[in-house]
């Protein structure tokens, strides 16, 4: 390792790392980290936050819970305790990922943000540059190894559209990802933009504190319910995939949903086109799982409004068809982006928005020990099983090399026994 200190509140530092550096110290860098430790492959996680799975533990609601069966998001080769519900809660789920992380003696490195990683043809290795600091100090550290591994997810940055008179506006206005409760939005008005997971929970959150919520649906929506006839409908769905094709497990999830939900285009929730399970498929929209939105919308509890935002002005948000709405805050419920192309100076592999360019199954493998883990559109259960794939890829490579150094070994120990 070279280390220099140039002066007081800067550091430079290089270090070599013997295996790979996976970037993200989420669930998908987590489930690498184990199955490389299983193999007894050294590794080093870069993560920018100070804990593990930061988006679970800083940007997420106080209500989560998983939405999908625990079967389905438990990382490999460590189940999730019996005693755990059917869909745990967002503490449990946290609690789960810091054993996980203990039980494989996984110690990423805290508050160090990758700025930039590139292939250095000349040596055949990656250089990953961080960026930390701590109070006045910045430090830069730069790793070169010979694989790396991307694991900072399909929600690493937040999406905030750029809309007229925002700075005008007046009130609160919040992205879901620093939205906790609804507690201090007690009879206030509040606009949800957006109508995703998010969208609708934040929305039915507010409605559980007496806030007065309008929900924005720009386009359309799919909602199913979370479970059909007591199964889960993910479940259901991912047995019907067995044996049917794509199109009509998306028919059968939708005429499941008509019965249970009944036609909900009524409530201003206009369908795609597209299938539900097609659609996250081709463009990773996911369908809302329902958990009590619908009721809520029902009701009239949460009013949902059809359009699209023209500006915001002091205390109104006013639409395109030219309605105008008086609200006290915003939640904006609008997704998340990769951060990849901001760092990964590469475009073979990954393609402009952040995602490997090869659909699932074949996006986990780059060249040049380039992998991608969580980029399946397929949550946890996608990221497991890339972490398993990218392990014993780099696997057969370090124990092909070191059975190489065994054979160079001999003539080694013969040098030093001569001594
Ligand atoms: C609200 C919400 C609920 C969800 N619920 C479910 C669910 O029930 N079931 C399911 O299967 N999926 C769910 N998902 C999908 C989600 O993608 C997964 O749960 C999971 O968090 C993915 O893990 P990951 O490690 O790939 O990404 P993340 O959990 O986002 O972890 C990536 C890590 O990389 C770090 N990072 C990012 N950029 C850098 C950088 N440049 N340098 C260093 N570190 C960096 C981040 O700080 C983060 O800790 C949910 C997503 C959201 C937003
Ligand atoms: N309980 C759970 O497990 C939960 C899981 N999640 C997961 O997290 C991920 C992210 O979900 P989510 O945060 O809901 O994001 P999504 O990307 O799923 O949804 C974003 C929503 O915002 C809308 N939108 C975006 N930009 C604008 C705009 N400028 N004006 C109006 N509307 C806009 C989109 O509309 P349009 O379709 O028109 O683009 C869409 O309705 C998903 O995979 C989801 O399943 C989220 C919450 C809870
Ligand atoms: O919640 C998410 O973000 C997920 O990606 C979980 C998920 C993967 N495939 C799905 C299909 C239907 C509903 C949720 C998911």
């Amino acid at each position: 390792m070279l280390s220099f200190m140039e002066n007081d509140l800067f550091s430079r530092r290089c270090v070599w790392v013997n295996g790979p550096v996976i970037v993200g110290g989420g669930p998908s860098g987590l489930a690498v980290g184990a199955c490389l430790k299983q193999q007894g492959i050294p590794f080093v996680i870069l993560e920018r936050a100070d804990c593990i799975a930061s988006l679970w533990q800083k940007r997420t609601y106080d209500r989560l819970k998983l939405h999908l069966p625990k079967q389905f998001c438990q990382l490999p080769n460590f189940p999730f305790p019996d005693h755990y519900p059917e869909y745990p809660t967002k503490r449990q789920f946290i609690e789960y990922l810091e054993s996980y992380a203990k039980n494989f003696d996984i110690k990423p490195h805290f508050n160090e943000t990758v700025e930039s990683a590139k292939y250095d043809e000349a040596c055949r290795l990656w250089r990953v540059k961080t960026v930390s600091t701590n109070g006045s100090i910045r430090s830069e550290v730069e790793y070169i190894c010979q694989w790396l591994v991307v694991a900072t997810g399909e929600n690493a940055e937040r999406v905030v559209p750029e809309i007229d008179g925002l700075k005008d506006f007046g009130g609160e206005i919040l992205h879901a990802c620093d939205y906790k409760s609804g507690e201090k939005f007690r009879g206030k008005k509040v606009l949800v933009v957006g109508c995703g997971n998010s969208g609708m929970e934040v929305s039915l959150d507010l409605c559980n504190h007496d806030a007065e919520a309008s929900m924005l649906v720009r386009s359309s929506v799919h909602v199913l319910p979370r479970e059909i006839f007591g199964k889960s409908t993910f479940e259901l769905a991912m047995f019907m995939l067995k044996w049917l094709p794509l199109w009509l497990v998306d028919k059968l999830l939708l005429i499941f949903a008509w019965f249970i939900l009944g036609n909900i285009e009524k409530y201003g929730l206009k369908r795609p086109s597209m299938g539900p399970l097609t659609l996250k498929n081709k463009h990773g929209k996911t369908p809302v799982l329902d958990i009590g939105a619908l009721e809520k919308i029902r009701s009239g509890d949460i009013n949902v409004v059809n359009g699209e935002i023209k500006r915001f002005s002091c205390g109104m948000a006013e639409l395109n068809n030219g309605e105008k709405l008086e609200i006290d805050s915003v939640v904006l419920a609008t997704g998340y982006c990769s951060n990849v192309p901001y760092w990964l100076q590469e475009s073979e592999f990954f393609s402009k928005n952040g995602f490997p360019k090869a659909p699932f199954p074949n996006g986990w493998k780059g060249k040049d020990g380039l992998y991608a883990v969580g980029f399946t559109r397929r949550g946890l259960s996608g990221a497991s099983s890339d972490a398993i794939k990218i392990a014993q890829d780099i696997g057969k490579v370090w124990k092909e090399d070191l059975k190489q150094k065994k054979q160079k070994v001999p003539t080694h120990r013969r040098c030093i026994s001569q001594f």
